[in-house]
């Protein structure tokens, strides 16, 4: 019997998560609060963690480490890069960088640290299963690579430097710590978004306008993903 991790970054992620669901229980720990549902038999545990990758750390250990989640599923937005994805579209991530994290000074390449790895692949049954549920909706969707760094990225300068040297389609600011917790901790989980900007100097503008839709799009679809565990 798996114990569901869902995870978002803002509360608008999991707000229409949250409602899917009744009898819900509040936990307060570590500045935050842990909404505890069961749905379909299985023990859920919901939790936006505030933006950017320390929080996103934070949040994912502890839906782990205290509350015992075996599985994690994470839903939200992402800046699009690859020209294929549009405003509302679904990227799963097959594997996540950090775009921010350089110690190239000595030799390293942008990303990697050591004792770490520049990018973390996802779990493939998930993948899989999400994959599935897509074509079962007719849902379009891309698996690709998800960047992610401590910045909301609003130039072109930024987002062709991430494309350049991670070969990203979308980016993002929690996924690849969230990848690199459960991995670490032997977690299977799963990174879905769904793009609200492209990243480049309209960014801030079209976030606000498509944070709320495309938000309810990625939670919509992880909800039919959460049915076929
Ligand atoms: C109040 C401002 C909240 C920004 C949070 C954005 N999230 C972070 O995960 C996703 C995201 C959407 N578009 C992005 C972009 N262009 N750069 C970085 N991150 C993103």
């Amino acid at each position: 019997m798996i114990k569901l991790a869902i995870m978002g970054a803002m509360e608008e992620e999991i707000e229409p998560l949250l409602a899917h669901f009744e009898n819900i229980n509040v936990v307060e720990f570590a500045d935050n609060k842990y909404y505890e549902v069961k749905y379909n038999g299985l023990e859920i545990v919901i939790a936006y963690s505030k933006i950017g990758k320390v929080f996103a750390s934070l949040t994912a250990a502890t839906m782990i480490e205290k509350f015992g989640c075996d599985t994690l599923l994470f839903s939200g937005v992402a800046g699009g890069i690859n020209p294929e994805l549009k405003i509302g579209d679904l990227i799963i991530a097959d594997k996540l960088c950090q775009h921010d994290l350089d110690i190239t000074a000595f030799g390293h390449p942008n990303g990697y640290v050591p004792g770490g790895k520049v990018f973390v692949e996802t779990t493939k049954s998930l993948r899989e299963i999400a994959i599935k549920v897509a074509n079962e909706n007719n849902l379009k969707v891309i698996v690709g690579t998800i960047a992610t760094g401590d910045q909301f990225v609003h130039s072109t300068e930024r987002k062709d430097f991430i494309q350049s040297t991670f070969k990203a389609d979308a980016l993002e600011m929690e996924g690849a710590s969230v990848a690199v917790v459960c991995d670490a901790l032997n977690v299977p989980f799963f990174i879905l978004r769904a793009i609200s900007d492209t990243a480049d100097m309209d960014a801030g503008f079209d976030f606000d306008e498509f944070l709320k839709s495309s938000a309810k799009n990625s939670a919509d679809y992880l909800i039919k993903i959460v049915k076929e565990l």
